[in-house]
């Protein structure tokens, strides 16, 4: 753990935010303490927890790429070490955390996947064979299945890493056509101006909760939580209520190809929550995609009863299928 920032005095008022030290969980965070900064004037000072997950590989091969992080961040707060952690919330498990309390959900981000091409081409205009890279089960079924005769490549790595495999890039091999990324993570890192085509929800359809970020903090840190509270937006939570419900219903976690999106729209009566949710065969071959609307007040109903029709229209045996 390194201080990155001394605390201009030892005051009580300055809150601990735990990051990890990758370049987009830097600049959430900072993003976050920036705005806790504006919304209550409390000075924030960032601390980099170091993980297994940043020493080494295999860690990340046994533990899965992101819990390995999440966990971390949790055991630094239950110890008292940081008062609050910033995480992609797409990459928390649906399971709570005891002690724990996610305080705000800040305003969403456009959370659409985007596709960086070489030659500024679109899915469209990319020939059959082109080889694109993706790691996600979600984008890998959902892109195969638009039968475009794509090859989908397996990439991991951070933002960076991905976009210098794509041809004509300034850095990296260039041995791809195309890379599939989340939009919010390039614009959180400035890099959005590479993207050649913002995928349509009708052809891919987003991860769970993707574009938001997820606050925590100790369930019993009354003061932490009133802070944080000036940063939430009801209707992305509301969102993210929804989408993540629909995940955990389908019993499914962050490798399963499930894809759920909602989004406010003017109702008659008001606000409304319009929730679309697909599941996918990861060979592209089949899928069930549904969707329904009700008001904000009932997103957990919402997402827990279109996950109960797509298990009626056979999620388990898609869900099922491994290669
Ligand atoms: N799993 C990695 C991850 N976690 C959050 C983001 C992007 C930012 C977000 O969705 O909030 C990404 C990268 C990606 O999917 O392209």
């Amino acid at each position: 753990m390194t201080t990155l920032s001394a605390p201009a005095e030892k005051s009580t008022a300055v809150l601990r935010l735990g990051t990890r030290a990758s370049a987009l969980a830097h600049t959430q965070s900072q993003g976050v303490a920036d705005a806790i900064t504006a919304a209550t004037g409390h000075p924030v000072e960032l601390v980099h927890i170091t993980t297994e997950g940043d020493r080494s590989q295999a860690a990340i091969a046994s533990m899965g790429t992101t819990g390995v992080f999440v966990t971390a961040l949790r055991d630094a707060l239950l110890a008292g070490e940081i008062d609050l952690a910033v995480h992609s919330y797409k990459d928390l498990p649906t399971a709570p955390a005891p002690g724990l309390i996610l305080a705000a959900v800040p305003p969403r981000e456009d959370p659409r996947d985007a596709l960086i091409a070489r030659d500024g081409l679109t899915l469209g205009e990319l020939p059959a064979g082109s080889k694109v890279g993706t790691g996600a089960p979600r984008r890998v079924a959902q892109l195969r299945a638009l039968g475009l005769g794509l090859e989908i490549v397996p990439i991991r790595g951070n933002v960076d890493t991905r976009l210098g495999r794509v041809a004509g890039s300034a850095t990296g091999p260039g041995d791809l056509d195309a890379v599939v990324l989340a939009r919010a993570g390039l614009s959180r890192l400035g890099r959005a101006g590479e993207i050649t085509e913002t995928l349509d929800p009708l052809q891919v359809l987003p991860a769970p909760a993707q574009g938001a970020l997820a606050v925590e903090c100790r369930t019993s840190d009354a003061r932490t939580r009133e802070l944080l509270g000036r940063l939430e937006d009801s209707r992305t939570r509301a969102c993210v209520l929804a989408e993540r419900t629909t995940l955990a219903t389908l019993e499914a976690g962050c490798s399963a190809p499930v894809a759920a999106y909602a989004e406010v729209a003017e109702g008659e009566d008001g606000p409304e929550l319009f929730l679309r949710a697909s599941v996918t065969a990861i060979d592209g071959s089949d899928g069930v995609r549904g969707s329904s609307t009700g008001p904000l007040a009932d997103a957990a109903a919402l997402g827990r009863a279109l996950a109960e029709e797509l298990l009626d229209r056979g999620a388990v045996e898609l869900m099922a299928i491994t290669s």
